[in-house]
């Protein structure tokens, strides 16, 4: 006992840390990247805030590209830009990089955070459950919600002045996904949602533990007062899953539009292929909703801006509304969806120049060649999706906004890896085929009524993204937008 003293303790410390540098630094010296000091390594690079970290990360990566290696601290973090290394790395570790441990209290225990072990098997379940004929089955509750969006937005653009669309877009995109997912009425268009308070303030209380390293170790993290309000937020998101859970599963109770949701076709595969707990179900469901609401409500919001900075590109989006609908107002089918290709073109190219997760992270499970280097097993790959959403070399003047960009000849000629809005491989976004659905509805039914006319921003390179759980911009996405004529008029 006596043997165990602080100083051997501070020794050993001492020792694991310089040996693992040293050895993660004998493979990496090759890799190229900026100067790295003694305990901050070279994160002086990215210092500057939440606004200026996604910038000069670009910045970096740009400059040592293919491959550039970061040391985080200790820590070291490789960078990899080549489209075949983003490919193969995505497609054969699966393993979340360990940073996602701080965004738990937002995501919970989930598909989106959890490891490998438990992650694979929930997760082949989840896909089978969201399948094109489940998501089918969501198209009238896309069309319900989007048609009270259109009532609030008569109401709240009354004055003609602009209006952030980013809170009202949240609103409608909670209201969607808690009644296809959970089967419950949400009600956040009519009345302030608590909900949403408890999802924006959880998840500024996690970005407030990335930025302050002081707060990365569970101890410290522990005594910070924040982590008691995380920590209750945290509960309480979890607390509102699991009663619907528990009343749907226990009490049998149907959801709000006696259809089938999400969460039956769930429990129903769980329970004959293996029950989940009600501890996993609350976990799959919640991680699913806090994945899904913000993504989706923060690219509609960038489409918005895009549209009324781009008048011709709006004006293209109507005229193929119009070919397909005429001068209806009816709802959004699934058979006209393939009609919307212009549409199609234009959500991809917001993706491209806005992906809302601009920054993802792997840690590797198996040791790597990664562009002729070796990479020993553990060591965190971060991808630059906005880096490589915006370089010159597959975007040619990548600031300017050109949904042919997406034209099927054009994508031909890129790498699939040169467009990951949604992440690639086994353990990309589950619910890509929902946000387009839900997105492709929500823009069809809200541009045949409305037309965007103005934004503040002039050019896209005004929009500075400051890096957050999903990328946002400080200015909001204001919109000034007018009745279309023949709805004014009431004839449609
Ligand atoms: C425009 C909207 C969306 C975007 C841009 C987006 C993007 C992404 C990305 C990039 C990832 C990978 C994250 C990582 O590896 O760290 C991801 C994962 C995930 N997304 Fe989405 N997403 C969107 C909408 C949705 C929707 C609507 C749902 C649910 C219906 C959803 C559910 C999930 C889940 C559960 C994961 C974790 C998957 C796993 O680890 O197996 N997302 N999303």
């Amino acid at each position: 006992m006596y043997f165990v003293t602080p100083g051997l303790i501070f020794t050993v410390i001492a020792l694991w840390l310089l040996w693992s540098f040293l050895w993660k630094n004998f493979f990496a010296t090759k890799i190229k990247g900026p100067w790295a000091f003694p305990l901050i390594g070279s994160a002086y690079v990215l210092f500057g805030g939440t606004h200026n970290i996604l910038e000069n990360t670009v910045r970096v990566v740009s400059k040592y590209r293919p491959l550039c290696k970061l040391w985080l601290g200790n820590k070291l973090t490789i960078f990899p830009s080549n489209p075949d290394d983003i490919q193969m790395i995505l497609n054969r570790s699966l393993e979340k990089e360990e940073g996602y441990r701080y965004i738990k209290t937002v995501f919970g225990h989930g598909l989106f955070t959890s490891p490998v072990s438990e992650w694979k098997g929930h997760r082949k379940v989840i896909v089978s459950t969201l399948n094109q004929q489940v998501l089918n089955s969501f198209m009238d509750t896309y069309n319900i919600y989007t048609r009270e969006l259109i009532e609030k937005l008569k109401i709240d653009t009354k004055d003609g002045q602009h209006i952030d669309m980013f809170p009202i877009m949240t609103q409608c995109t909670l209201d969607i996904i808690c009644s296809s997912i959970m089967g419950t009425q949400m009600n956040a268009m009519k009345e302030e949602s608590q909900f949403i308070m408890w999802m924006t303030r959880v998840a500024e209380l996690a970005i407030i533990r990335m930025f302050n390293i002081y707060l990365w170790p569970e101890l410290f993290w522990k005594l910070s007062p924040i982590s008691k309000e995380s920590h209750e937020l945290d509960q309480k998101i979890y607390n509102y899953v699991k009663t619907v859970i528990h009343n749907k599963r226990h009490k049998g109770l149907k959801s709000h539009t006696g259809k089938k949701i999400f969460l039956d076709y769930l429990v129903e595969l769980t329970d004959r292929e293996g029950r989940w707990t009600d501890e996993e179900l609350t976990n799959e469901t919640r991680s699913v909703i806090m994945a899904g609401s913000d993504a989706t409500a923060l690219t509609l919001s960038y489409c918005l801006v895009m549209l009324a900075m781009f008048q011709d590109i709006q004006d293209k989006v109507y005229e193929e509304l119009c070919s397909v609908f005429g001068d209806s107002d009816r709802f959004v089918t699934v058979d006209d969806l393939p009609h919307l290709q212009y549409l199609d073109r234009f959500i991809k190219e917001t993706l491209r120049v806005f992906p809302v997760t601009s920054m993802i992270g792997r840690e590797l499970t198996t040791d790597m060649t990664i562009d002729g280097h070796f990479i020993p097993k553990g060591t965190s790959i971060g991808f630059p999706i906005l880096y490589i959403h915006r370089n010159p070399e597959y975007y040619p003047d990548p600031l300017k906004f050109d949904p042919d960009r997406f034209l099927p000849e054009e994508v031909a000629k890129r790498h699939p890896c040169t467009f990951i809005p949604f992440s690639f491989g086994p353990r990309n976004c589950i619910g890509y085929r929902y946000a387009m659905m839900t997105m492709k509805v929500i823009l069809a039914t809200l541009l045949r009524s409305f037309k965007m006319v103005h934004t503040p921003y002039k050019e896209i390179s005004e929009l500075k993204i400051k890096f957050d759980i999903a990328t946002k911009v400080d200015e909001g996405y204001p919109v000034r937008m007018e009745l279309r004529k023949n709805v004014a008029a009431g004839t449609k």
